[in-house]
């Protein structure tokens, strides 16, 4: 067996401190499918009295993250503290000293990818982030490396768990968003902050790390369009559930004419589609590929030890390519396909109409409708009192198009409100 590789491990908090545990209690298995022991030789941490969740070995732990990365003696540097600096520039310090990389950062890789792959590539060394997208299940190696052959066309997932298990308690219980967040939080999932789940920036880090790998270009988080379910209602949840659909955050990743489309919204799809039945916290990201067809890739995409088991994964493949003096995939970003504008993105609606029940009042709808070139694929009509409500379900349509229909029915004299305005994917178009 070979002379011990070092390890250097760039924070401590839920994941770091379920990889240093991984580390130290799995240390004779990855020793034997690395080829050599993999030697932690610090933890770097932000206090060093902090309550943890691991025993770090005496003397390991420093607050010097910095000096921990420019050590000459350092391969393999893991980096699980999350945000844009300071784990930018330690990331870059640790690639420009030598070591590999891993790490599972979805707001910088999507923010900044092409920097980090840029200087791994002049540094000739490893790059790798499985836990940055869905944590623990198996997705960019099999977009960077087991599809590597084939063209993807479309990449659908559920890749947020806190927001995920927001919308199946709306769905189970028929409570609002306030109270099952209030639920989300109590349990764990969601944070005190809850913001970056909710309004969809988590899923739009890694619908743009998605899309750059799928489609060979870069993506970035700005070029995603992105929106939260906190305006999701009860009365949106039942309206789905009336329809035999279920409200998912969904991060889509589509290529269109050679151009990238990318979003995350909310959206009805159909109980009958696979993503439909992905319950509570847990991810399912499927994928839409010319020669093989629909996969679908499904686990816990969160929490410290799901994660911290995609970072062990990275680790190994990096330790074993330092062993062998070689590489594995850097950036494929020869595509550099254009991102098209959320209003160019076909979609189909859903509009619910509280509307005055009088003749004539479903013919002037749809010609609002016809206006617009939207074509309505059902509509369903309630009567209550003097009012009623419309659904309309729409025939894929440009974002644009739908979004002017529904401007226009606001301003109609016969509508009294449009209640729910909802993306319906994973159907009939
Ligand atoms: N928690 C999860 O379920 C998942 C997390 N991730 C990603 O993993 C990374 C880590 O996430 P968590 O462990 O959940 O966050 P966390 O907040 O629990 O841990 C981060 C730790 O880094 C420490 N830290 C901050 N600045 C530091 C510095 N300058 N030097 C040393 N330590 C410093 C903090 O004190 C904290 O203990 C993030 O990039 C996150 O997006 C990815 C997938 C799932
Ligand atoms: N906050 C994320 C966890 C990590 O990616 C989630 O809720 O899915
Ligand atoms: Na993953």
């Amino acid at each position: 067996m070979s002379t011990p590789l070092k390890v250097a491990v760039l924070g401590c908090g839920s994941v770091g401190s379920q990889v240093v545990r991984l580390l130290q209690e799995q240390a004779g298995d990855l020793a034997a499918r690395v080829g050599a022991p993999l030697e932690l030789v610090g933890v770097a941490v932000r206090r060093l009295d902090a309550a943890r969740e691991v025993d770090v070995p005496e003397g390991l732990l420093t607050t010097d993250a910095q000096g921990l990365v420019a050590r000459d003696d350092v391969d393999l540097v893991i980096e699980v503290i999350g945000g844009i600096e300071p784990a930018r520039s330690l990331i870059l310090s640790a690639l420009e000293n030598g070591a590999s990389v891993v790490t599972a950062n979805k707001a910088l890789l999507a923010e900044d990818g092409p920097t980090l792959y840029e200087a791994a590539e002049k540094a000739g060394r490893d790059l790798y982030f499985e836990a940055a997208v869905a944590g623990a299940i198996p997705i960019i190696r099999p977009l960077r490396e087991s599809l590597a052959g084939d063209t993807v066309t479309r990449v659908l997932g559920i890749v947020n768990g806190t927001t995920n298990f927001i919308l199946d308690k709306m769905d189970s219980s028929g409570a609002g968003f306030a109270e099952a967040l209030e639920e989300a939080q109590e349990l764990g999932y969601a944070e005190a902050d809850p913001t970056a789940d909710v309004e969809g920036f988590d899923a739009a880090a890694k619908a743009a790390i998605l899309a750059s790998l799928a489609f060979h270009s870069r993506v970035t988080a700005s070029d995603v369009h992105r929106e939260g379910i906190s305006e999701v209602t009860a009365a949106d949840v039942q309206s789905a559930r009336d329809m035999g659909s279920v409200v998912k955050l969904l991060a889509i990743c589509e290529l269109k004419d050679d151009a990238v489309a990318v979003r995350v919204h909310p959206a009805m799809i159909p109980r009958s589609h696979p993503l439909a039945s992905v319950r509570e916290a847990y991810n399912a990201v499927f994928v839409e590929s010319q020669a093989a067809g629909q996969l679908m890739f499904y686990g816990p995409g969160a929490g410290g030890a799901p994660t911290a088991s995609a970072v062990l994964g990275d680790l190994v493949t990096v330790a074993r390519n330092v062993l062998a003096d070689k590489r594995g995939a850097g950036e494929s970003a020869y595509a550099d396909r254009a991102v098209l504008p959320m209003g160019e993105t076909t979609t189909r609606y859903h509009v619910a109409i509280d509307v005055d029940d009088k003749a004539g009042v479903l013919a002037t709808v749809a010609q609002a409708f016809a206006e617009h070139g939207v074509s309505i694929q059902t509509v369903r009509q309630e009567g209550r009192d003097d009012d009623a409500q419309l659904v309309v379900v729409s025939h894929s349509a440009t974002d644009a198009a739908l979004a002017a229909t529904v401007e226009h029915l606001r301003g109609m004299d016969i509508v009294r409100e449009v209640t729910s305005v909802m993306r319906v994917e994973g159907g009939e178009e």
